[in-house]
C-alpha cells in the first residue's frame, strides 16, 4: 500500500519523513496521470502544484486555516490530501468528485466558483472576518499568474495592501502560463522577479562578506539592510507588489517541498498580508504534459498513457467557428478578434495564424475585452470577442453601457453555451440569453447547426450599429437541418399541415424539436417545428405562428427565467395571443457536474419526455380543457 491511501487528512502529512513525502509526491503524480488518462481533466495545472499544495497543508491547519484556490481547477491535489482519493474514479462525472472545490464534498473546500481572479477577494473578506471575530486563523489563497491578469485580483490587492493585520498568505503559483504563456505587463514583471538573482541569496552573500570585515562590517550591513528596498530593486526588482506596500517573499522553487515549507513558515509568522512567489511548471513530472506546446495539458480529454496522445475528439462547434472566422477575416479587413487568454479553446488560433496583427489576447480580462472592443469599434473596426458563455457574465455592464449604449458594432461569440456538464455549476452557459435580454438594441442569434453558424456569424459581423451575439454549445454540431420554408426570419423545419402544436427549437434545441415533431406526427398530431435563428429581438412571424396554433412548446438550452421563451411569452401577451404555452429550459438552479446528455435528460430536455408531455397536453385540450395544466419545472 502506498502513502497516498493512508492520507485521510492533511494532518497525516506531518507524520511523514522527507523521503516518505518525496515518495508521496511521486505517487500523487502517478495517480493524477493515470486518472486523467481515463477521465480527462486539468492534469497540467495539478501536476504543477503537488509540492506547493503539500507544503501548504503541512504548514497550515486546514480547515481551521482556510485554503482558497483561484479558479479551482488546480485543487485535485488538495482533494487527494483531504481524503477524497476514491472519488477520482469518476472525476467530474455523476457520483464522482467535481473538478473544482465543493463545500458539499469537504469542510476543507471554500470556493466552488470556477471563474478566475476571485480568490484574493474571498481571502480578503475571510481574513477580515477572522480579524473582526478575533480568531487567529490564517487564510491562504493560491492564485495563478494567469488569474492575476484579471482585474478583480488587483481590486483585491489594492485592499489587502492596507489590511495590515490580515493573516493572509497569497501564494502566487507562477508557471508562466494561462493556457498559452501569460500575456501583458504583469507577466513581464513576474518574469523579472522570476529571473532576477535570488535576493535572499545575494543578501546572505553580502552579509557573510561584510561580517567578515571586523569593526565596520556588521554596521555597514545594517545600513545596507536598512536600505534593502533600494537593494531589492537593484538585485531583484520588487516594484510589482512592494510598491503596493505588500510584503513579498520569493521567488521560491514551488517544486522544492522543503523550500516551500520554509518560506510558508516565514510567511505564517509575518503578522500581516504577505505574498509568496512560487515558481512552478505546468505538467511537471509528466513529459507529455510538460512538452505539450499548446497548453501543457491544461485540460486534456482522455489520452493514451504511454504516448500522451489525446483520444480524437472529432469536429466540435468551435472548429466550425474557427474556420469561418478565417473566411470572414479574408473578406473583411476591418474584422479583428479578441480572446481572454483562451486563443485555442475559443477557436481564434486559426484566425491568429492568418491575421496576427488583428488578433488580441487580453489575458483573463473579459471586462476589458468588451470595453476594448467598444473602443475598437469606435475606431472603425469590427471586433469579434470570443469567450465561453458563462464568462461573459462578468462583462455584462461593459456589454450594456460600453457597447450597446454607444451602438457599437461588436460581435460576441459565446462558446460552451447551455449545459456544459463536466465543469459543474459555474461553467454551464445558462445565463446569457437571460441577462442579455435586457440590453437595448443587442441582437442575439443561436445557430442550430454548422451551416447556420456560418450564416449567422456573417450576418452578425454585418451589423455595425449594435452589439450582436452568436452562441453555441460544447461538443459536436448535429447534422445540418435544412429548412422546408421560411416565414419572416423564422426557419420552418417540419410541418404536416394541421396546426395543433407549434414547437420552437432555439439553437441546439432545434434538433430535439424536430425529433419531438416527428414523434408527434407519428401520433397523428398536427405540428409545425421552427427555428427562429435570431432570437432577440423576437421575430413578429413567431408571434403570428403562435396565434395560429392550439399549443406552443418552446425549447431552449438556457435558464428558464428571463430567457428567450419568457421574452416570447411577453410578446404574445402584448399582442393579445393567448395560445397555451409550455416553456422548457434549464431549471434556474446551480446544476451539479455530470455529462451534458445526462443532465439534459435529467431536466426533461430530451425528445422522449417532451413528446410524452405534449401528447398529454393535446389530449387534455382535445377534451375541452381550456388550457393545459401547467406543470412548472423547478
Ligand atoms: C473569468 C474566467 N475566464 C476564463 C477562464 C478559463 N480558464 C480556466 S483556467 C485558465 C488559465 C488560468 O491560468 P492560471 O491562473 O495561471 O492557472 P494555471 O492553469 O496556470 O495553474 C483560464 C483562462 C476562467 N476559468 N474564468
Ligand atoms: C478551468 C476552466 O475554466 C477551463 O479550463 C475549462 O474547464 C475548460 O473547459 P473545456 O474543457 O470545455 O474547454
Ligand atoms: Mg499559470
Amino acid at each position: 500500500m502506498g502513502y497516498l491511501e493512508s492520507i485521510a487528512s492533511p494532518r497525516d502529512l506531518r507524520e511523514l519523513t522527507p523521503e516518505q513525502l518525496a515518495a508521496l509526491a511521486s505517487e500523487i503524480r502517478d495517480f493524477l496521470v493515470r486518472t486523467c488518462s481515463r477521465t480527462g481533466g486539468h492534469l497540467g495545472p495539478n501536476l504543477g502544484v503537488v509540492e506547493l499544495t503539500m507544503a501548504i497543508h503541512r504548514v497550515f491547519d486546514s480547515p481551521t486555516d482556510r485554503v482558497v484556490f483561484d479558479t479551482g481547477h488546480q485543487a485535485y491535489v488538495h482533494k487527494l490530501l483531504t481524503g477524497r482519493m476514491a472519488g477520482f474514479e469518476k472525476l467530474r462525472q455523476e457520483g464522482g468528485v467535481s473538478g473544482y472545490p465543493s463545500q458539499a464534498e469537504s469542510p476543507h473546500d471554500v470556493v466552488e466558483n470556477s471563474h478566475a481572479s476571485t480568490a484574493l477577494s474571498y481571502a480578503d473578506g475571510l481574513a477580515k472576518a477572522y480579524t473582526v471575530r478575533g480568531e487567529g486563523r490564517h487564510v491562504v489563497a493560491v492564485i495563478g499568474d494567469g488569474a492575476l491578469t484579471g482585474g478583480m485580483a488587483w481590486e483585491a490587492l489594492n485592499n489587502i495592501a492596507i489590511a495590515k493585520n490580515s493573516r493572509l498568505v497569497i501564494v502566487v503559483n507562477d508557471n508562466g502560463r494561462s493556457y498559452t504563456p501569460t500575456i501583458g505587463g504583469l507577466a513581464t514583471a513576474l518574469t523579472s522577479l522570476r529571473t532576477s538573482p535570488r535576493y535572499e541569496a545575494v543578501l546572505e552573500l553580502i552579509k557573510k562578506r561584510l561580517n567578515a570585515v571586523r569593526g565596520i562590517g556588521p554596521a555597514t550591513y545594517d545600513v545596507l539592510h536598512a536600505v534593502k528596498k533600494g537593494m531589492k530593486d537593484a538585485i531583484a526588482p520588487q516594484g510589482l507588489f512592494e510598491d503596493l506596500g505588500l510584503k513579498y517573499v520569493g521567488p521560491v522553487d514551488g517544486h522544492d517541498l522543503a523550500a516551500m515549507e520554509q518560506v510558508l513558515e516565514k510567511a505564517k509568522r509575518f503578522d500581516g498580508p504577505v505574498i509568496v512567489h512560487a515558481l512552478t511548471r505546468k505538467g511537471f513530472g509528466y513529459d507529455a504534459a510538460e512538452q505539450h506546446e499548446a497548453d501543457q495539458f491544461h485540460s486534456p480529454g482522455p489520452f493514451d498513457l504511454e504516448t500522451g496522445e489525446e483520444n480524437p475528439k472529432g469536429e466540435i462547434w468551435t472548429d466550425v467557428f474557427a474556420d469561418e472566422m478565417v473566411r470572414v477575416g479574408r473578406r473583411r479587413k476591418d474584422v479583428v478578434a479578441i480572446t481572454a487568454a483562451m486563443m485555442h479553446p475559443v477557436g481564434l488560433d486559426r484566425f491568429e495564424a492568418h491575421f496576427p496583427e488583428r488578433t488580441f489576447d487580453v489575458g483573463i480580462a473579459e471586462q476589458h475585452a468588451a470595453t476594448s472592443a467598444a473602443g475598437l469599434a469606435m475606431g472603425g473596426l469590427h471586433p469579434v470577442v470570443a469567450v465561453y458563455a458563462t464568462f461573459l457574465n462578468r462583462a455584462f455592464d461593459q456589454v450594456l453601457m460600453d457597447c450597446a449604449l454607444h451602438r457599437c458594432g461588436v460581435t460576441f461569440v459565446l462558446d460552451r453555451s447551455g449545459v456544459t456538464g463536466d465543469d459543474g455549476a459555474s461553467h454551464n452557459g445558462m445565463w446569457d440569453m437571460s441577462v442579455l435580454q435586457v440590453v437595448p438594441g443587442l441582437r442575439l442569434a443561436a445557430p442550430r447547426d454548422a451551416t447556420r453558424l456560418r450564416e449567422l456569424l456573417g450576418e452578425a459581423v454585418d451589423v455595425d450599429d449594435a452589439p450582436t451575439v452568436v452562441r453555441f454549445p460544447k461538443g459536436p454540431p448535429p447534422e445540418d437541418l435544412e429548412a422546408v420554408d421560411r416565414v419572416g426570419g423564422v426557419d420552418v423545419l417540419l410541418r404536416n399541415g394541421a396546426r395543433d402544436v407549434l414547437v420552437v427549437g432555439v439553437g441546439s434545441m432545434a434538433a430535439t424539436a424536430v425529433d419531438v415533431g416527428e414523434r408527434l406526427v407519428a401520433q397523428g398530431i398536427g405540428v409545425t417545428v421552427v427555428d427562429p435563428r435570431w432570437v432577440k429581438p423576437v421575430d413578429p412571424a413567431l408571434v403570428d405562428l403562435a396565434g395560429d396554433h392550439d399549443l406552443v412548446v418552446h425549447l431552449e438550452d438556457n435558464g428558464r427565467v428571463g430567457g428567450v421563451g419568457a421574452r416570447l411569452l411577453q410578446e404574445l401577451n402584448d399582442a393579445g395571443v393567448t395560445t397555451p404555452f409550455r416553456l422548457h429550459g434549464i431549471p434556474q438552479e446551480f446544476l451539479d457536474h455530470a455529462k451534458r446528455a445526462v443532465i439534459l435528460e435529467r431536466i426533461g430536455l430530451d425528445a422522449q419526455s417532451l413528446a410524452r408531455g405534449i401528447v398529454e397536453d393535446v389530449t387534455a385540450l382535445g377534451e375541452g380543457a381550456a388550457t393545459v395544466e401547467v406543470h412548472r419545472q423547478p
